[in-house]
């Protein structure tokens, strides 16, 4: 069964490798990818033609499976084989097509079945162009596996020009480069084709949408969970982050920053003084640090005495700077930080995880912390200690404004406050939250509009 997991290179060939023993063979593997593939491509063709561009391996080889099948439906069907096939699967699968290559064509649905995982390196200038030129004489893209010129495994985009595509059909499973940026923008809708990969437990996940619950019948503010938010000298982000966290689960939110009375609104509890006082109190669950807390002396010392307390707390944008390895020592209880890509390169100074790929960077941040890491962003991921990360799907490009990344640290926090799943299943269920919040914000939306669309956000995750 098709799962959600996402695999390197490498674990697609031991996963293809494992199918063999077992009794397969790459051309029954390549025809059920083909004909999985063809199945996306006959339904969006509707009856127009198909062009498909087929490379020497065995992406190529899908092509050819691809190009027997439509015609065998009736679609006129033109193959453009820049290459002979060069892997005995690609050429079996040629000789069973048996028709004659074209030139070039024009108009109907164009299939990249040039390059798929074994792509080595940039296409070369022709290739580039030619690919570019059939994309644009086409009025539909479709990429077999992945577009031609991206790397899975980084989702780097290799060269300067390449097509946008309409449609991308994964074969076995998903790559990095389709949820990655910057390959990800290329890609189109994305389907994916199974053809009997296992499951395998040390692969990455594309996040699954979370299941959360109602409050228990008999349940109080403090039941719920109380979330103490810490900021500091920027009181409008703990205020955003607060507030977002009043709307995510949390029974009751206490702000410790000298807000302004007309900033705050009236639900909202501020403490200006005494926060050992406040952070004494048994009853709370969880802390959020970090948003409009600033980067003094006075800062760090606060950020200090925050961990201190070890309670489950959530870390967000200044802390994240001032954060160091002694403040850690000593803590049992969950921590999570939060950084988009500049402060994820700043933990990775402090923390020693520099000059990795992403994902290789959250997997050493999170176990260098003993932390969840939220590496936010347009391809949000997910480390913890000990697992595999977990990539969420793309959120709306709206979310690319200032005070965005408070609202998701409160609602995360709130989450944490609620308590009800791993601190992993924690952070996600926040990162969902915030993507449903925007989708349904639509466009042009600030950080505050998105705090009215929580509860609804809320509603599609009950
Ligand atoms: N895994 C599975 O279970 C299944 C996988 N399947 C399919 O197989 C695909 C992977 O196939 P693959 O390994 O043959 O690699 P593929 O991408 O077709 O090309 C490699 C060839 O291209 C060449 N080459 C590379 N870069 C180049 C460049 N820039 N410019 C020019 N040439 C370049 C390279 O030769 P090189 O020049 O590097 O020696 C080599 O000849 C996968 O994406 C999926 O579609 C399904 O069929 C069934 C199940
Ligand atoms: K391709």
């Amino acid at each position: 069964m098709a799962s959600n997991q996402i695999l390197t290179v490498s674990q697609m060939q031991a996963a293809e490798q494992a199918l063999v023993d077992a009794g397969e063979t790459v051309s029954t593997l390549m025809e059920r990818a083909g004909a999985g593939a063809a199945d996306w491509i006959w339904r969006v063709a509707a009856g127009r033609a198909v062009t498909i561009l087929c490379g020497p391996g065995n992406n190529g080889g899908d092509g050819y499976v691809i190009a027997r099948v439509l015609a065998a439906r009736g679609l006129t069907v033109r193959v453009i084989a820049p290459f002979s096939p060069k892997t005995p699967a690609a050429r079996a699968a040629r000789e069973a097509w048996g028709g004659e290559p074209v030139e070039t064509a024009k108009g109907g649905v164009f299939v990249d079945c040039l390059f798929g995982s074994g792509l080595a390196r940039a296409l070369d200038q022709v290739l580039e162009t030619r690919l570019c030129e059939l994309a644009a004489a086409h009025d539909l893209c479709v990429a077999v596996d992945v577009p031609s010129g991206i790397d899975c495994d980084s989702g780097e985009v290799l060269n300067d020009t390449l097509p946008i595509y309409d449609l991308t059909i994964a074969l076995g499973a998903w790559k990095f480069a389709h949820w990655m940026m910057p390959a990800m923008q290329l890609m189109g809708e994305r389907r994916l084709v199974d053809i009997g990969v296992a499951f395998d437990w040390d692969a990455a996940q594309l996040a699954e949408r979370p299941v959360l619950s109602p409050p228990e019948a008999d349940a109080h503010k403090y039941s719920r969970g109380l979330l103490a938010v810490v900021g500091g000298e920027m009181p409008g982000a703990g205020v955003l982050a607060a507030s977002a966290a009043m709307r995510g689960g949390a029974g009751y939110v206490k702000l410790y920053a000298g807000a302004e009375p007309g900033l705050v609104p009236p639900d909202l509890v501020v403490v200006h003084d005494g926060l050992d006082e406040l952070l004494a109190d048994e009853r709370i669950a969880a802390l959020l640090v970090g948003p409009g807390l600033g980067r003094s002396e006075e800062a760090r010392a606060r950020l200090a005495f925050v961990l201190g307390c070890d309670l489950p707390t959530v870390c967000d944008a200044d802390a994240l700077h001032l954060l160091t390895a002694d403040m850690l020592e000593g803590r049992l209880s969950p921590l999570i930080v939060t950084p988009h890509a500049g402060e994820l390169d700043a933990l990775g100074h402090t923390f020693g995880s520099v000059g990795l790929d992403r994902v290789e960077q959250v997997s050493d941040l999170a176990e260098a912390l003993e932390a969840v890491v939220v590496a936010k962003g347009p391809d949000t991921m997910l480390g913890a200690p000990g697992t595999p990360v977990v990539v969420m799907p793309p959120a709306s490009a709206w979310l690319s404004t200032a005070g965005t990344g408070d609202v998701l640290a409160g609602l995360i926090a709130s989450r944490l406050a609620v308590g009800m799943d791993s601190p992993l299943g924690i952070a996600l269920e926040g990162c969902w939250l915030h993507r449903e919040a925007a989708r349904l914000a639509g466009p042009a939306f600030s950080a505050g509009d998105l705090l009215d669309h929580i509860p609804d956000a809320y509603g599609v995750l009950l």
